[in-house]
């Protein structure tokens, strides 16, 4: 192993590189090669769970180390609010939170973390474990785009044992993370319990995980391309398809292709029905299936169509402050906060879109980073049933308020020519406009 490794990703020379370190000989040895590497220049950002009593002396570790190998270092600690649970998921949203915007601040392009072999080997069968979903089945990235940036995994070729090897020749000092021995995790109950019994009665196992994940990924792309071709082959019209065709495949080829598209019209569809929906593909009786998210489906005679329970609402478009939108969902006007003081403001650009959700949204939260609207709404706890009746203010993918939504919860946009509003609501409209 050797600084040499950085060459494969192809970065330009001073490429600004923010390397997690947590202390552990991972993130230590993964920070050593970056440092020698010539081409990078290198930011550590290092983030304080506050999980565990040492963590601050961990922290602190970090922090002197970066002053040794004379980088620069960021620092972050998770300051919980009393509604967070203090989980591990919650504590790795927080902390890649804390490394997208760190990224952002000291202009870094690429964040890289020491994910290795043994993390992929984990990951691959612990979600093997919890999902027979195969996308789950990639494991972890080596390079992917993330928030504007990359997000980079130089050491996931690599196993711990080389790692550990590479630390004790190079004299690289560590923490050990008193948690990863807690086997209270399930996680840590497969790295300590399952895993080594399994490696040691297949000692290539961790090659073959690294082959499987990888061939996985590519397996996707090409039946991500192949479900694109039968939709066009298929759609009769946008919520209409004709299953004749699709008939001669095998029913497991079928049973793929119809997941994969009912995932495009809509990703929180209850899939565990589909095996049924099938079955009664060709009946002749109409059967009504109630997919979650807002959706149903009607099949017969070899044609699905999709029917949306309650439909999305209309969007409608305010283009100017006073102006007045009629909607199934009662009337709407758009005001500026200095004339009203019912409701809160809201910051907003003009035009401005009122909306329910639609894919590819997103909010910025007020530490700067932007989040995926679906990922929010799971963060916040709205239920499912609920996010594609909620209405928004968007321009464009950006959402600037969501209804029922604590305003601290989502900041402004950046720009300058924000106008301060309040969307006021009068919902005694005459209910015949539902239809
Ligand atoms: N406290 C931290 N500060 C900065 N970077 C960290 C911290 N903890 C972990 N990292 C980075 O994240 C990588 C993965 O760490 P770890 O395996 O502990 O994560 P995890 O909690 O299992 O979550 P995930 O694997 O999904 O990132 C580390 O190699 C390191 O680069």
């Amino acid at each position: 192993m050797s600084p040499k490794l950085f060459q494969t990703f192809g970065f330009a020379p001073h490429t600004r590189v923010l390397v997690a370190v947590s202390g552990g000989v991972d993130s230590m040895v993964l920070l050593d090669l970056a440092v020698r590497a010539p081409d990078l220049d290198v930011i550590v950002a290092t983030f304080d769970h506050r999980l565990r009593p040492e963590s601050r002396q961990e922290q602190a570790f970090v922090v002197a180390a970066a002053a040794q190998y004379h980088v620069p270092v960021v620092t972050g600690v998770w300051h919980r609010e009393s509604t967070d649970t203090a989980n591990e998921a919650a504590a790795r949203q927080a902390r890649y939170e804390f490394l997208a915007a760190s990224a952002e601040t000291q202009h870094a392009t690429v964040v890289m973390t020491a994910h290795h072999a043994d993390d992929q080997l984990e990951t691959v069968l612990f979600r093997l474990g919890r999902s027979g979903d195969p996308a789950a089945l990639v494991g972890i990235r080596a390079d992917q785009s993330w928030h504007g940036k990359r997000l980079v995994r130089p050491l996931l070729g690599y196993s711990k044992a080389a790692l550990r090897a590479y630390a004790q020749a190079h004299d690289i000092e560590f923490r050990d993370d008193a948690s990863n021995n807690d086997t209270r995790y399930a996680r840590n109950q497969l790295r300590h319990e399952v895993i080594p019994a399994y490696k040691k009665q297949n000692p290539q196992l961790l090659a073959h995980i690294q082959r499987f994940t990888v061939e996985q990924a590519g397996m996707l792309a090409l039946a991500d391309a192949e479900v694109n071709r039968w939709q066009q082959r298929l759609q009769v019209d946008p919520v209409t398809i004709d299953w004749q065709v699709a008939t001669r495949l095998p029913k497991a080829v079928q049973f793929v292709l119809l997941k994969r598209m009912l995932r495009q019209w809509q990703p929180e569809v209850d899939e565990k029905l589909l095996p049924e929906v099938m079955h009664h593909l060709f009946a002749q009786n109409e059967h009504h299936f109630d997919l979650g998210a807002g959706v149903s489906i009607v099949v017969q005679n070899g044609r699905i169509r999709e029917l949306v329970l309650q439909p999305a609402m209309t969007p409608v478009t305010f283009t100017q402050i006073g102006q007045t939108v009629k909607t199934p969902r009662g009337t709407f006007s758009l005001q500026t906060a200095a004339l009203h003081c019912e409701g809160v403001p809201v910051q907003v650009r003009l035009p401005v879109t009122l909306r329910t959700r639609q894919a590819g949204d997103q909010v910025r939260l007020p530490n700067g980073v932007t989040q995926k609207l679906r990922r929010f709404f799971i963060n916040e706890k709205v239920p499912a049933s609920q996010r594609d009746q909620l209405l928004l203010l968007a321009q464009d993918h950006q959402v600037f308020w969501i209804e029922g939504q604590p305003l601290e919860r989502l900041s402004p946009p950046a720009q300058t020519d924000i106008l301060h509003v309040v969307l006021v609501h009068s919902p005694d409209v005459d209910r015949s406009e539902d239809r």
